[in-house]
């Protein structure tokens, strides 16, 4: 059989890393057991679900280059299968129409609550059989079993055994019309074929109640995965809406998407202690049998490490475009000045995130804006820095305009003038830089482009002098 997973967010806000992980480990038991993947939007909770949150899922989903085999599927357009189904249900005998008001609802609730109970449905109209009527209270409810249990193996969790004692007759469709989530869901992963739910552990609860509805469909069950949460430092389920960040504010701040994955992955799962995974051995090695049972929290600076694992072996050119997205949100203009890949080259070393590299690229894409007077008095202003800066002058305007021959001219200037490397390097720096921390000094001046250093030496000079 084909194992087919699927990722459900709702659209109430953006995908945070918790969603994302999900995401991510529906994705890689479908990839490594060749089967699929859905996406699916469960987007019922009309007041909460907005467009642009189903855009920043879609674009989050892009981004981390988690492809969907089929979908996005919207439980909106759905509506119509959901009533027929509910309507096949209560025509079954599973189901019933049910019309007591929120007041009285609320009084159940209250009556439960002061005898020590937990709150449930009292079973009014269970076993009424009322007829379907216009009326602004009526809602369809689940007639669940009453004795047994409802028993699954989780992949994470183990065996669960809830009694059905335990669950009152669930609302599958409201009275504003729309099916409720643990029902639309049911009838989703039917239709869709879906063999493996995996899912957040906040979900695990309403399981038993949506095996009861399989039950009552006379549909297979499939397999069930529940995830652990991913906890804040302070030990509280991230949440889109108190206190998470959005994947897309990571890409904004500079990391990779491969290495959100690469996180995400060990967060919640091992492979002896291997932290580095590359995208097919993620997909060869896990197995969501082996996700941890127990929560994981978030930590950024293992992600800053990973991102920077990354910078620095990855191919330059295969970061390019990512990085050139960056340079845009910058303001660069890159229709002049050094290729983004060579900027990667000089820098990647140097910095954690993309977003860094792209500030610290801003001196070879314009003037420099600003100068350390102090690296200017103490490296411009000395003795040797005017015959520095014309003896370097006159090799780099015949020079091949590479990094390599670049150094072997500031060798050639220090042995011309007998001076240390540093004599030589940070006048240059500083008439590059207008700063004395720059990357490589041969990578400094490539960057800047032959006319464009030439420039910046007279400039310096008429400094030195000055
Ligand atoms: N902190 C978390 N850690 C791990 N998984 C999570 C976390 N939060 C949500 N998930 C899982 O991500 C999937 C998508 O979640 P969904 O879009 O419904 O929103 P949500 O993030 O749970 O909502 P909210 O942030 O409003 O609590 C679900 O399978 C859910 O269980």
């Amino acid at each position: 059989m084909t194992v087919r997973t699927r990722f459900a967010p709702s659209p109430t806000g953006f995908l945070h890393i918790g969603g994302a992980r999900t995401a991510l480990y529906c994705w890689l038991e479908s990839r490594r057991r060749s089967g699929q993947f859905i996406l699916r939007i469960e987007d019922t909770d009309r007041e909460r679900s907005t467009d642009a949150a189903v855009q920043a899922i879609l674009d989050a989903m892009h981004w981390l280059d988690l492809d969907a085999d089929e979908g996005p599927f919207y439980q909106t357009r759905r509506l119509e299968r959901y009533r027929q189904v509910a309507a096949e249900l209560v025509a079954a005998g599973n189901a019933y129409y049910a019309y007591e008001s929120k007041e009285e609802i609320e009084a159940m609730r209250e009556a439960a609550m002061a005898k020590g109970e937990k709150p449930r449905y009292n079973g009014h109209y269970r076993d009424r059989n009322e007829p379907y009527r216009e009326d602004p209270n009526r809602v369809i409810r689940f007639r669940n079993p009453t004795e047994g249990s409802v028993v699954f193996d989780d992949k994470v969790k183990g065996r669960i055994e809830w009694a059905n004692s335990e669950l009152d007759d669930l609302v599958i469709f409201r009275s504003d019309g729309w099916p409720t989530y643990n029902f639309a869901v049911v009838v989703d992963d039917i239709d869709m074929g879906i063999t493996e739910v995996i899912r957040g552990d906040d979900h695990v609860n309403n399981t038993p109640r949506q095996i009861n509805i399989y039950h009552a469909l006379g549909a297979a069950v499939p397999e069930f995965a529940h995830l652990p949460m991913i906890l804040d430092k302070e030990g509280k389920k991230l949440s889109k809406r108190t206190n998470s960040v959005s994947v897309m504010e990571y890409r904004a701040d500079g990391f990779l998407p491969h290495a959100i994955l690469n996180y995400l992955v060990r967060l919640g799962w091992s492979h002896g202690d291997q932290e580095i995974f590359s995208r097919e051995e993620m997909i060869a090695l896990f197995d969501i049998a082996d996700v941890n049972k127990a929560a994981s929290r978030f930590d950024t600076e293992k992600l800053a490490w990973l991102n920077q694992h990354y910078l620095k072996t990855d191919d330059p050119q295969s970061l390019a475009a990512e990085f050139e997205w960056h340079l845009q949100r910058a303001g660069i203009d890159t229709s002049h000045g050094p290729a983004p890949v060579d900027v990667i080259v000089a820098l990647r070393d140097r910095v954690h995130t993309l977003k860094e590299m792209a500030e610290r690229a801003k001196i070879w894409y314009g003037p420099i804006v600003e100068w350390d007077d102090k690296a200017v008095a103490k490296h411009l202003g000395n003795d040797s820095a005017p015959a520095v800066l014309d003896a370097a002058k006159a090799l780099l305007a015949e020079v091949e305009w590479q990094p390599a021959p670049i150094h072997r001219v500031i060798e050639q200037v220090a042995a011309q003038l007998a001076l240390g490397m540093g004599k030589v390097a940070q006048p240059l720096r500083v008439a590059m830089t207008g700063t004395q921390v720059s990357p490589s000094i041969e990578h400094t001046i490539y960057l800047a482009g032959r006319a464009e250093a030439l420039r910046r030496l007279d400039h310096a000079k008429a400094l030195a002098q000055g």
